[in-house]
């Protein structure tokens, strides 16, 4: 199969989950995580999901799956332990059109779910098709090795040198000049070292006094 990666704006956008057992809790921690609804439908809840349910973060429905709980669904999670629930989930899913993950069956998903290093806007996604998520899982702890939690800041000061180029300078090479310096990965082991010296020398050739001004509101 070959899949359309994609990252989705969930925010404030129904996900239903069918099922509440522990891979039910792993994906709606990250739905929630990026800000949607969650519906959760299960006679029975995985501790996690009863913590969320008494701090009132998800809806839940004791009951087992019905179609009608599938109403206003902007994506589907299939995640009970029962393949003709699972199979009547997935073709409720396909007959409104609605992309559903079922997570014992990959060839009935109309989406997947990537394993996710998570760097403050930097998001690295990683996916096998399906052949080995267990594989993803450690691809991305290698990943997240080489990609410490300092490189947060150093997306966030890109994001705003960025805009800094785009508004000031009018020039096209001058502009694809300044990007260029601003996207060398050498600039991210200086916020990685925390090297201060080699952070502000990059700003500098990058956007003079004004782009200084930006690193000292992270590094001084
Ligand atoms: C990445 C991650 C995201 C997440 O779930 O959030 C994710 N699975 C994770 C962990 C994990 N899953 C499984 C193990 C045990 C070891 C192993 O079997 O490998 C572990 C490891 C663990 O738990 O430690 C078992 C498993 N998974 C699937 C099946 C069914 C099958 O393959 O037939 C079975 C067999 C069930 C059984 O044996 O009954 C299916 C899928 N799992 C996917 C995603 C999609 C493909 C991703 C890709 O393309 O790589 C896909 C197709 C559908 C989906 O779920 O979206 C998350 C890691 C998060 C992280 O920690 O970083
Ligand atoms: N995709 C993945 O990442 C992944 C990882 C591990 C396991 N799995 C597979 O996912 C499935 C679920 O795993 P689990 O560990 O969460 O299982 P589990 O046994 O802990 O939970 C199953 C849940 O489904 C609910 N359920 C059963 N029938 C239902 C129905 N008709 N309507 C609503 N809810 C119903 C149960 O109440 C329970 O809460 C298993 O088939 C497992 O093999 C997938």
């Amino acid at each position: 199969m070959e899949y359309y990666p994609a990252f989705l704006d969930i925010e404030g956008k129904l996900v239903v989950v069918i099922g509440g057992g522990r891979v039910a809790f792993r994906k709606v921690k990250s739905l929630l995580e990026a800000g949607a609804k969650c519906r959760v439908v299960s006679p029975v809840l995985h501790e996690g999901l009863v913590e969320f349910r008494d701090n009132g973060d998800i809806e839940y429905i004791n009951d087992v799956f019905k179609e009608e709980y599938l109403d206003g669904a902007w994506l589907i999670v299939a995640a009970t332990n029962d393949p003709e629930t699972q199979d009547r989930v997935f073709n409720a899913a396909q007959r409104n059109r609605i992309f559903c993950n079922v997570v014992d069956v990959p060839s009935r998903c109309s989406f997947i779910v990537p394993s996710v290093v998570k760097r403050g806007a930097l998001k690295i996604a990683i996916s096998t098709s399906g052949l080995g998520p267990g594989l993803s899982k450690n691809i991305r702890k290698e990943l997240e090795k080489q990609f410490p939690e300092s490189i947060s800041q150093y997306i966030e000061c890109v994001g705003k040198l960025r805009r800094l180029i785009i508004n000031n300078l009018k020039n096209d090479d001058e502009k694809k000049r300044a990007l260029k310096i601003l996207f060398d990965l050498k600039s991210a082991q200086c916020f990685i070292d925390g090297d201060k010296q080699g952070i502000r020398q990059w700003a500098k050739k990058i956007g003079g006094e004004e782009a200084l001004k930006i690193v000292r509101n992270y590094y001084g």
